[in-house]
C-alpha cells in the first residue's frame, strides 16, 4: 500500500503508470522455503482471466501450487494487511503470552483484515481470505516472518522499528509498521478507528507509547459480525 490518507494499491500505481493490466501474486511463501522447493500454495488475483491463466502456467509447479481468483484487490490487500497482524503476533511472543493468545490475534486479525478490505474496496470477496494469500499467509507470517520477529524485538528491547529494521533486517524493509501507520490514518480520517480495535492497538503500541500488554484489549470492544 502506498500514499497518505488516500491509500493506493501498488498494482494500481503500476497499471496507471505503465497502462498495462496487472495481476497480483501473494501467498504463504516465505522465500527461503520456496527457494528450497518445499511445498507451498500461492494465489494470483487477476482482472482479465486469460492473463490470470497465463500467470498460472508460468508460475505453477508441483511444489509451488497456484490458485487464480478474480479478486486482485483482495489478494493485494491480504498481502499488505497480514503484515500488521504479524507485528501483533510478535508482540504476543515478546510478552511470553503463548499459542492461545497468538491464535486469538490471528482470528481477530483476519476479521479486521476482511473488514478493512471490504471498506476499502467493496468488490473484495470473502472467499479470497480462505486462499493461500489470506488465512494461510497470516499463519505463516505470524509464525516465521520478519514482521513477527520485529514485533517481538520491539517489546523485548523497547527500540523503535526504524532502529530494529537497521539492526536486524540486513537492508530489507519492514512492511507492517508503515502499513499500520497508513491504515490508522485512513481510519482516523473517516472516524472508523473504533471498528478496528486490534489494528488500532497495534498502531498505538508501535507509535503512541501504549503499553504492549494492551495487545489483547480488543476483546473489550470487538464486534464479531463482519
Ligand atoms: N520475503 C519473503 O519471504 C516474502 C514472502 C511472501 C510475501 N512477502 C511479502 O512481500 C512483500 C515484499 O517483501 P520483500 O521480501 O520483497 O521485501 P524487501 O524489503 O526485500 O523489498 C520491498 C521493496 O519495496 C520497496 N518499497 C517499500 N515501500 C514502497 C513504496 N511505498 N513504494 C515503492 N516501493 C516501496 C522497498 O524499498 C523495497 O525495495 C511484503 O509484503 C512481504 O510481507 C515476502
Ligand atoms: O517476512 P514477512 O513478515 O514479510 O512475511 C513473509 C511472508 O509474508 C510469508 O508469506
Amino acid at each position: 500500500m502506498d500514499g497518505g490518507s488516500g491509500l493506493n494499491l501498488i498494482s494500481k500505481i503500476i497499471a496507471d503508470t505503465l497502462k498495462v493490466d496487472v495481476s497480483v501474486l501473494s501467498g504463504a511463501n516465505i522465500a527461503n522455503e520456496v527457494g528450497q522447493e518445499k511445498f507451498c500454495e500461492t494465489t494470483i488475483g487477476y482482472r482479465i482471466r486469460p492473463n490470470g491463466q497465463l500467470f498460472y502456467e508460468l508460475f505453477n509447479t508441483p511444489y509451488f501450487r497456484v490458485a487464480i481468483v478474480n479478486d486482485p484487490s483482495g489478494v493485494e490487500l491480504c498481502g499488505a494487511l497480514k503484515n500488521v497482524v504479524a507485528i501483533g503476533a510478535g508482540m504476543v511472543d515478546g510478552l511470553d503470552l503463548g499459542d492461545n493468545t497468538k491464535a486469538a490475534i490471528i482470528r481477530v486479525g483476519l476479521v479486521e483484515m476482511m473488514r478493512f478490505a471490504k471498506l476499502y474496496d467493496p468488490t473484495v470477496q470473502d472467499a479470497t481470505f480462505f486462499e493461500s494469500c489470506g488465512i494461510a499467509d497470516v499463519i505463516t507470517t505470524c509464525a516465521g516472518g520478519r514482521n513477527r520477529r520485529l514485533g517481538e524485538a520491539f517489546v523485548r528491547t523497547g527500540k523503535s522499528f526504524d532502529v530494529l529494521e537497521k539492526e536486524l533486517l540486513n537492508g530489507q524493509k519492514l512492511q507492517g509498521a508503515s502499513t499500520c501507520e497508513k491504515l490508522y490514518q485512513y481510519l482516523k480520517d473517516r472516524e472508523l478507528v473504533h471498528k478496528f480495535p486490534l489494528f488500532s492497538s497495534i498502531y498505538q503500541i508501535c507509535f503512541e507509547n501504549l503499553a504492549p500488554e494492551n495487545i489483547t484489549r480488543f476483546h473489550l470492544t470487538h464486534v464479531n459480525k463482519l
